[in-house]
């Protein structure tokens, strides 16, 4: 059919968003104030409202209740309790709706404390529709006549559009009514979440709109939780209301011409106020909701509900469609936003995740307020400082609002209960801070005129009972109709001048000319037959070569597939090797890894031998060491010990060989004259100077010399001596004592049988138990000191007194245990031995290892012997 073009140019309302310095005039941020009404009729309000714009706040001190300030909050209006949801919807919103139609952008956002109303106000309840459903209501009221054909326009996936061609868009449609058709479940839950809208229509306003454009809407619906923007609409199909899943977070990025947009977010194009909404309560289902002890729905994110609204001139001369160009397209958009409350978590009693939310909004909140403050600073001081829209995603996503691209206005909620009125106090400081933030004028509207190459044909005033609706395909264009309009109509008579026959002349003319009409109509009629034959003709034969065409295609549709078929075939068998492949990789892999394993096992195996071995080899060292000392000492113990008895031995040779050459005579059996005992010690008592030992080699005590001066000695029968022994030496008549024996010790005082009581030498021991006399066991451990009186005659027959003292230690199974650190030896010259005889070598070297010898005993005493 031949399309009728008219060339004319014709001016649309179409806005331009560019920014022109030139109209940049600017003014105040529009801050409304709703009081929402307390919850409990006992609780006592913190806010008086003064009509229409002022707002008085009591704060009472919470230390000291008398003490109570008041302050005067002025907004553009206070909205009270009573205030419904329409007069504030009516109040705040309903010019932005207007804007958004106008091609104007807007934001509004709700602020305040947690459970103040925020929600309320923004979405409201099924019953009491909130200001999101009444803006597409009333969006929808006034759009309805013109709303473009669905899928005509598609988003970029960017921040702009295209324009599809009439049979994409028709496919598109297909496709949808398809897809319903087949899934008959979609349509039921799609009807549940359209009972949202159950009480009824949230407006019937209805606002002027461009007749000559067509529009289509859009929807985004994001939250921001934590931070992070997730897209709530996000692979959601329509027929699934409450499906949730895991949303991926979104980024924000800048375009072209500096507007911000969340990247890869879905937009659904909705053709009803009911298809919006549903779409609203279906991200509304995955909006991050929680119980906190301010309210048992507190949102937990910012919730950004998007409206777009796309509108292209309409094709006059084309019929319903909108011209095909994307440069004539205007998009504006307007953001409704309910922010997440503020809240002390103090109050509000989260923790763990919720308290982490609680963080993340509060910070968020802070950066909005600091990036007014800033931007107020900015203006009032003509500074430039660089406001923070980075810090939080919140700022970042309405940079260009707050740059002045748009209207914005926000409603701050007022819980007016008093102990809310500390937060409810910096809510409203930074709402009245916040007027004094300017924003650009919102400009008008400016007109576009379409390029002089766009054919549009002028608007018309279609009578509505000959146009037929826009959906149908009627094939009477515009001239027709304009035809059948402009009919003349007939002559009234007037019947009371009957010599006016000039009605019939008239009625005649009309006839007449209403016959010519006709037979022009009937014309018209036969050559819009003839063309519509003919064209259905051409069609019919486009039609039977389309077939042919088609059938050509299906026949190489089919050959391509057989080689796809075979391609996949190969696709497959290649995967499947690919598969047996990569199989063969990981068990080779995991073997290796494993003999890598055991490899660093033996290896670490190895180095722990070594260590060992190592060890081994050192300890052996030292035992050779320790073995090698202990043999040179034993050695040296040896060596001592033999030239002892060779000293000895020459004794007793230097005896013999004196008595031979004195004759048998001269050695007098008699006793021991007093001068011979006497003699200075050198000769005959030979008090030894011994070095102590430790001997029982724990510890050693320091060295003791003890030195026998008394020269007072008494004859003594050596037979009385032990071991039996014949002699005929005498022992000095006088008492000799040893003085080494501390007093104030008790002393454990053993003198064997074969020692007389009145022996030459002996210790003073004051406090002393005689062993052999002992009866009671625990004399043994009241005793600290031990001495063992031992008389005895070497190969010389000189007599000897030991004196061997110690320690009693006592032991842990109860009983005690004596050590010897100490000998004292009295020896007594034999009478018998030659006076001059040398001393020298045995003073020497002999003495020590004898005393030592003689002292390598230790005396046991066992508590429990006397059990026995
Ligand atoms: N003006 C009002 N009239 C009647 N009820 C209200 C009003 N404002 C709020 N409410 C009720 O108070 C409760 C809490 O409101 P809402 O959830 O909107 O608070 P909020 O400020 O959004 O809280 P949050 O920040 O924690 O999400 C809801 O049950 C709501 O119906």
């Amino acid at each position: 059919m031949k399309r009728v073009k008219q060339q004319q140019t014709v001016k649309s309302t179409i806005k331009k968003a560019r920014s022109n310095e030139s109209d940049k005039e600017k003014h105040p941020l529009q801050v409304y104030c709703r009081v929402r009404p307390l919850q409990n009729e006992n609780e006592s309000s913190c806010v008086n409202i003064e009509p229409p714009n002022s707002l008085l706040l009591t704060v009472t001190d919470a230390n000291r209740a008398a003490l109570q300030r008041q302050t005067r909050f002025v907004f553009k209006h206070v909205f009270d309790e009573t205030t419904t949801q329409e007069q504030v919807f009516k109040e705040t919103s309903l010019p932005l709706v207007q804007n958004l139609i106008s091609g104007r952008n807007g934001l509004l956002f709700t602020y305040g404390v947690s459970n103040s109303g925020k929600s309320f106000t923004m979405d409201g309840t099924p019953e009491n529709h909130g200001i999101m459903p009444r803006s597409i209501s009333v969006l929808f009221n006034s759009i309805k006549p013109h709303q473009a054909p669905k899928y005509l326009f598609k988003p970029d996936r960017l921040i702009g559009f295209d324009v599809q061609s009439e049979p994409d868009a028709l496919l598109e449609r297909q496709r949808e009514l398809m897809s319903s058709m087949k899934n008959p479940k979609s349509a039921k839950k799609r009807d549940a979440c359209g009972d949202m809208m159950r009480g009824g229509p949230a407006s019937t306003e209805k606002l002027s709109v461009n007749e000559e454009n067509v529009y289509s809407v859009f929807i985004t619906y994001i939250e921001i939780y934590n931070n992070c923007v997730y897209d709530l609409l996000e692979d959601c199909q329509s027929d699934d209301c409450t499906r949730v899943r895991a949303l991926q977070p979104k980024i924000i990025r800048e375009d072209g011409t500096k507007n911000m947009y969340v990247h890869g977010v879905d937009e659904v194009e909705v053709s009803t106020p009911e298809e919006a909404v549903e779409i609203f309560y279906r991200g509304q289902k995955r909006r991050r909701l929680a119980h906190t002890a301010l309210n048992t729905e507190s949102s937990r994110s910012h919730s950004v509900f998007t409206i777009r609204l796309v509108q292209a001139p309409l094709d006059l001369a084309g019929g319903e469609m909108a011209l095909n160009d994307k440069k004539l397209l205007s998009i504006s958009q307007l953001s409704l936003v309910d922010l997440a409350g503020s809240e002390r978590t103090s109050r509000s009693k989260t923790a763990g995740v919720r308290l982490r939310e609680a963080g993340n909004i509060n910070n968020s909140l802070m950066t909005l307020r600091s990036c007014f403050e800033l931007l107020r600073e900015n203006q009032q001081n003509g500074t430039s400082k660089m406001i923070p829209y980075r810090e939080s995603r919140l700022t970042h996503l309405f940079k260009n609002y707050f740059d002045g691209e748009g209207d914005v206005r926000m409603i701050i909620c007022v819980n007016p209960r008093a102990e809310d009125c500390d937060e409810l106090n910096h809510v409203l400081k930074f709402a009245e801070m916040s007027q004094e933030v300017k924003v650009n004028r919102i400009r008008p509207a400016k007109e576009v005129q379409c390029p002089s190459t766009v054919k549009r044909k002028p608007p018309v005033n279609k009578p509505d009972e000959l146009v037929p609706p826009a959906s149908s395909s009627s094939n009477l264009n515009a001239s027709f109709l304009m035809s059948c309009r402009f009919q003349q109509p007939f002559p009234v008579p007037d019947f009371t001048n009957p010599a006016n026959n000039g009605f019939i002349t008239e009625t005649l003319q009309v006839l007449l000319a209403r016959k010519e009409k006709a037979k022009e109509l009937q014309s018209h009629i036969k050559s819009y037959a003839s063309t519509f034959r003919a064209g259905l003709e051409g069609v019919f034969g486009e039609l039977s070569s389309a077939q042919d065409e088609s059938k050509r295609l299906a026949e190489s549709n089919r050959e391509k597939d057989q080689t796809i078929g075979e391609l996949q075939r190969k696709i497959h068998q290649m995967d499947s090797e690919k598969l047996n492949l990569k199989m063969r990789c990981t068990s080779t892999e995991h073997y290796l890894r494993t003999r890598e394993n055991e490899l660093a096992d033996k290896e670490q195996q190895l180095s722990k031998e070594q260590e060992a071995r190592e060890r081994e080899k050192m300890r052996l060292k030292d035992q050779i060491s320790q073995k090698t000392e202990k043999l040179t000492k034993e050695l040296q113990r040896q060596k001592s010990q033999m030239e002892m008895e060779m000293w000895q031995r020459d004794r007793r040779l230097r005896k013999v060989k004196k008595i031979l050459d004195n004759g048998p005579m001269s050695a007098p059996a008699s006793r021991f004259t007093p001068s011979t005992a006497t003699g200075n010690s050198e000769s005959d008592v030979e008090p030894l100077r011994l070095r102590n030992r430790v001997l029982a080699s724990q510890f050693r005590t320091p060295s003791k010399y003890t030195e026998s001066n008394d020269d007072n000695v008494v004859s003594y029968s050596a037979s009385k001596v032990g071991r039996g022994r014949e002699n005929t030496a005498t022992i000095p008549r006088t008492y000799r004592r040893s003085r080494s024996a501390g007093p104030g010790d008790v002393w454990l005082d053993h003198r064997p049988p074969n020692v007389p009581p009145d022996t030459v030498f002996q210790p003073v021991m004051k406090k002393s138990h005689p062993v052999t006399k002992l009866t009671d066991i625990k004399r043994v451990n009241k005793s600290s000191k031990y001495c063992l009186t031992v008389l005895d005659k070497d190969s010389d027959g000189d007599i000897e007194t030991c004196l061997y003292k110690g320690d009693v230690l006592p032991t842990p199974s109860g009983g005690a245990q004596g050590t010897f650190n100490d000998v004292e030896i009295l020896r007594q010259k034999s009478p018998t031995d030659s006076p001059q005889r040398k001393r020298s070598s045995a003073r020497n070297a002999t003495p020590f290892d004898d005393v030592e010898n003689r002292c390598a005993l230790s005396v046991e005493c066992h508590a429990k012997k006397s059990r026995r």
